[in-house]
This record gives structure tokens, sequence and C-alpha cells, in this order.
């Protein structure tokens, strides 16, 4: 199949032609207008808690637009907030950047990009026996999503995985990072949050995504967060 990507030929006008999800009526990313946006009482209720393991011996993966690590870890837990009743386990995590800090974050807040945006990818294990047999199913997965802003501080995890990009040049490209990485540090202190049914903003654009997004961006280096 042509591979998809973000030029004029390839990019999200002519994805629904390849991947008929892609023209469905709950895609993502979107533009989160917080003016319209409503609060829940009940998901405030019931607390959004997660609860990640250090992992090491990753895998990291240069994805053509960003990076990937992929991270199964049997002893996460994502569950409360809008999840009702079901258990999430984390699957992988990824970001999505651009070529300068001015852009890169696919939500975007009032019209307003970030730098880049942090997905930390989980899937339904109450209800389902795989991540590929839940991404078929509208609750089947949850994507935590958070900003990247720009600033002087580095961020050391992040710094982790991006120290290993060098390696990678290229699409396509994977290798070990020699660190151990808690997901729990990407998660900004502030966990107010967005939350909308949605897909995978990438094909195959499955309308399968819960999505939780941070109000509060985590701070990166310029470094940090664009391509070289
Ligand atoms: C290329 N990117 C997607 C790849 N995936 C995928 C791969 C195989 C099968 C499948 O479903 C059938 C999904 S994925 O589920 O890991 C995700 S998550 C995600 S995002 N940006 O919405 O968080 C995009 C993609
Ligand atoms: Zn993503």
């Amino acid at each position: 199949a042509a591979e998809w990507g973000y030029s004029p030929t390839n990019g999200p006008d002519v994805w629904a032609r390849l991947f008929p999800q892609a023209g469905g009526a709950r895609q993502s990313p979107v533009d989160i207008c917080t003016s319209i946006a409503s609060s829940d009482s009940n998901l405030e209720m019931k607390k959004l808690t997660f609860a990640y393991e250090s992992q090491s011996d990753l895998r990291i993966l240069n994805t053509g637009h960003g990076w990937k690590v992929e991270a199964p870890q049997s002893g996460s837990r994502l569950e409360g907030g809008p999840l009702g009743e079901d258990i999430y386990q984390l699957e992988q995590f990824h970001c999505h950047w651009g070529e300068t800090s001015a852009e890169g974050s696919e939500h975007t807040v009032d019209g307003r990009a970030y730098a880049g945006e942090l997905h930390l990818v989980h899937w339904n294990t109450t209800k389902y026996q795989s991540f590929a047999e839940a991404a078929q199913h509208p609750d089947g997965l949850a994507v935590l999503g958070v900003f990247f802003d720009v600033g002087n501080e580095s961020n050391d995890e992040i710094e982790k995985i991006v120290s290993t990009l060098s390696e990678i040049k290229f699409k396509g490209q994977f290798t070990d990072i020699p660190d151990v990485i808690d997901p729990t540090t990407f998660l900004p202190s502030g966990l107010g949050y967005w939350t909308y049914l949605g897909s995978l903003t990438t094909p195959p654009c499955n309308e399968c995504v819960i999505w939780i997004v941070y109000k509060e961006p985590i701070t990166v280096t310029e470094e940090q967060v664009t391509y070289h």
C-alpha cells in the first residue's frame, strides 16, 4: 500500500481513500475549544488513577514523524475517570513533533499548537484479549496525551529517550534504550484533563480511543522536541 504521510498526496486529506475509518464521525485529533468544554461532575467523582512500573531493555523506533517506544507493561493500570469500570494497560508510548518548536502537537487548544505531544497508549484488558482486538472496539484504547512546552529546563526522562535518536537517524530504525524508564515521570503535576471519544490520529484511524489530554504541558528544551 502507498506509504501514508503528511504531504498533499499522502496526507490526512487522502487517508480516507486507503483507510475508510479516517472518514468517520469521531476522528482525532481535534481542536479543544476550552469555552465549550463542559466539566463533568461524575468524572471528578471517580478519579483517574494510573500505576506504572519502571522498565529497562526498551527499544525505540524512528517512526518518521517522531519516536515510539514499545512498552507493554502487564503490571501497569490506568482506570477511573472516563474509563468506567475497565482497567487499561500500557502498550507503548510515542511522540509527535514538528520541524520547529512552533508546531508539532496533534491536538490544539483554542487553535494553539504546542511544540509536540506525548501519547501513552493503553488497551482495555478487562474486556479484550489483545491490543489488536481492543483496537477494533470503541472503548478498546485509552491514550493519555501530554503537551510539550519549550522552556529552559530539560526533562531528564525525555533526555534518556532523545539521547538515543542519533543512533536511529532514519525512519524504521530501532535501537535499545540503555536507561530504566518510568512513564509516571512523563505526566504533569496538575492532573486536570479534557476527555472525548475519538480515534487513532494516524492510519488506520480506528475509532477506538478514549482520549485523555492533560491541560498542563510538561517543559522540555528546544533540542528535546525538534528534528535534527
Ligand atoms: C501508526 N500509528 C498507529 C499505529 N497503531 C496501530 C498499529 C497496528 C494496528 C492498529 O490497529 C488496528 C493500530 S497504534 O495503535 O499503536 C497507534 S496509537 C496512535 S495515536 N497517535 O492515536 O496515539 C497511532 C497509532
Ligand atoms: Zn500519537
